[in-house]
């Protein structure tokens, strides 16, 4: 994804900025510029880009920065509020409930997912225990009821469609009222998404829109039809009452940032992304998540980096002995995948789609010999090693690659515990006090510290962490 360039990109900026020995407005100028080019790189529209390095100048002070205050924080902070604040349109969409009939309707242009989508949304509530049902509404194009039956069959999900009947608004009222009396309680209203005339699509979208009275008008786009997303998003909503925007096709080439144009020109909320072909290749969008992964600030990755939380506590000081060795190896990884799946479910949305996903992981890990599972060398993942895996696991190749630069990330993480000097009993007794990061700066070997990033590392990586406790749990400090 290309995306992962742009928040690399981001990152450098801000990095180089930081490194500047005077922080005045010409070296912010030059950040702000190197961020604006990577934006405009990604297809946000030009205005957007504007306003946000105008914001941003607004909010960031600079004689605070001046005074050696964390420039990087600082700034990296703002940019975040500020690409959070894009994508953020300020009021939820329409959230269907379970057991009470909910009629949403998708548009978008032919050839962006539109199809492909309505069945994953109906498949990825279908499997929370919803009934949802699909109307085809799509006269226009011949096949697209056959596409529709055929996904929908895969899936087991009832459909409605005529071979015969040409008046879309038609099959679309006799779907709704169908699925109504059935008691479906979530009644997906797929339509066309090209005609003759562009003014003729939009004429039959309000037409359906006015007979079915949807809950709510998703609006599905391409995210790689760059920087024309904004227009496009626009002349929908000028149409319908557009509540919601799905991106599809993050998985390819995509630049991603039309999602922040689409935002911004529907004032809606993205709330799902397409990133493959398949059914279940479908992710609930969340801001904070996806700016974060955007400046390599992680969301996921601040997921995984807690799993120190839940190691149990007689296992802390092997796996402490076994990390301050600098090994980290796949089979760590997989036990600590143990502890947080024994955890049972945990929240909603993100955390639940990381349990899915490292359920996912370990699936792949359980197709690995004892060679692969205990080195921590990934140099021995070769290519034949990773086809073996997909194949005995099930899974495609990139998955495998994906897990591997995740193990990869973690190991990065960790190996600063190299070399680590366990602390001593004496040392254990300071966790009877407010353990604080200046406790645990006087702990930590000075090079450690240092690796770390001094103590505003500290200081993060315990808030990230979540606190001083915790910290020293992972350190080795046992309740005893
Ligand atoms: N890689 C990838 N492909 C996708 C994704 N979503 C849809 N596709 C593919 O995009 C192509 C077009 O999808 P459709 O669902 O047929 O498009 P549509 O917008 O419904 O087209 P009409 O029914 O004609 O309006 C298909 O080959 C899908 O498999 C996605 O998230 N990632």
């Amino acid at each position: 994804m290309v995306l992962a360039q742009l928040g690399g990109t981001i990152t450098r900026a801000i990095q180089q900025m930081s490194n500047a020995t005077i922080i005045d407005e010409k070296v912010l100028n030059e950040c702000l510029n190197e961020i604006n080019r990577a934006l405009l790189n990604a297809d946000v529209q030009f205005q957007l880009v504007r306003n946000m390095q105008n914001n941003i100048k607004r909010i960031v002070n600079i004689d605070d920065l001046a005074a050696g205050h964390n420039k990087r924080r600082i700034i990296q902070q703002a940019i975040f509020n500020e690409l959070c604040n894009m994508l953020d349109p300020g009021k939820p969409s329409f959230t269907p409930k379970k057991g009470k009939t909910s009629v949403i309707m998708f548009v978008g242009l032919q050839g962006s997912g539109k199809t492909t989508t309505c069945t994953k949304y109906a498949y990825y509530h279908q499997k929370k225990g919803w009934k949802p049902a699909l109307v085809c509404a799509d006269t226009f194009r011949a096949g697209a009821f056959d596409q529709l039956k055929q996904n929908a069959t895969k899936a087991k999900i009832p459909f409605y469609g005529s071979y015969t009947e040409s008046d879309p608004v038609k099959i679309a009222v006799e779907g709704v009222d169908t699925f109504k009396k059935e008691n479906c309680d979530l009644i997906i209203v797929d339509t066309s998404g090209r005609h003759k005339q562009e003014a003729a699509l939009f004429e039959e979208m309000r037409q359906v829109s006015e007979a079915t009275k949807p809950d709510l008008i998703v609006f599905v786009m391409d995210s790689s039809i760059g920087q024309a997303a904004f227009d496009q998003a626009q002349a929908f909503k000028q149409s319908v009452p557009v509540g919601a925007v799905i991106v599809t096709k993050m998985d390819g080439h995509a630049k991603g940032g039309g999602a922040l144009s689409a935002v911004a020109a529907t004032k809606s909320p993205v709330i799902f992304i397409g990133t493959g072909e398949h059914m279940d290749e479908f992710e609930v969008f969340d801001v904070k998540p996806f700016v974060s992964r955007l400046l390599g600030m992680g969301d996921w990755s601040g997921f995984m980096d807690k799993i120190h939380e839940v190691v149990p506590k007689d296992q802390q000081p092997e796996l402490l002995q076994k990390l301050s060795e600098g090994n980290f190896t796949l089979r760590i990884m997989y036990e600590q995948f143990q502890n947080i799946l024994k955890m049972g479910p945990i929240g909603q949305g993100q955390e639940k789609e990381s349990q899915a996903k490292i359920k996912r992981y370990m699936t792949m890990m359980d197709s690995m010999t004892n060679e692969e599972l205990d080195s921590s060398n990934p140099k021995i993942m070769n290519d034949s090693r990773i086809m073996r895996i997909a194949r005995g696991s099930g899974r495609q190749v990139r998955e495998v690659m994906e897990m591997l630069e995740e193990y990869k990330r973690l190991a990065k993480i960790w190996s600063k515990m190299k070399g680590l000097k366990i602390p001593t009993r004496g040392d254990m007794n300071m966790r009877s006090r407010n353990m604080n990061a200046q406790h645990m700066s006087r702990v930590l070997p000075p090079q450690m510290l240092k690796q770390i990033g001094g103590m505003g590392g500290l200081q993060n990586l315990m808030k990230q962490m979540g606190s001083g406790k915790d910290m020293m749990g992972m350190f080795g400090g046992g309740e005893s």
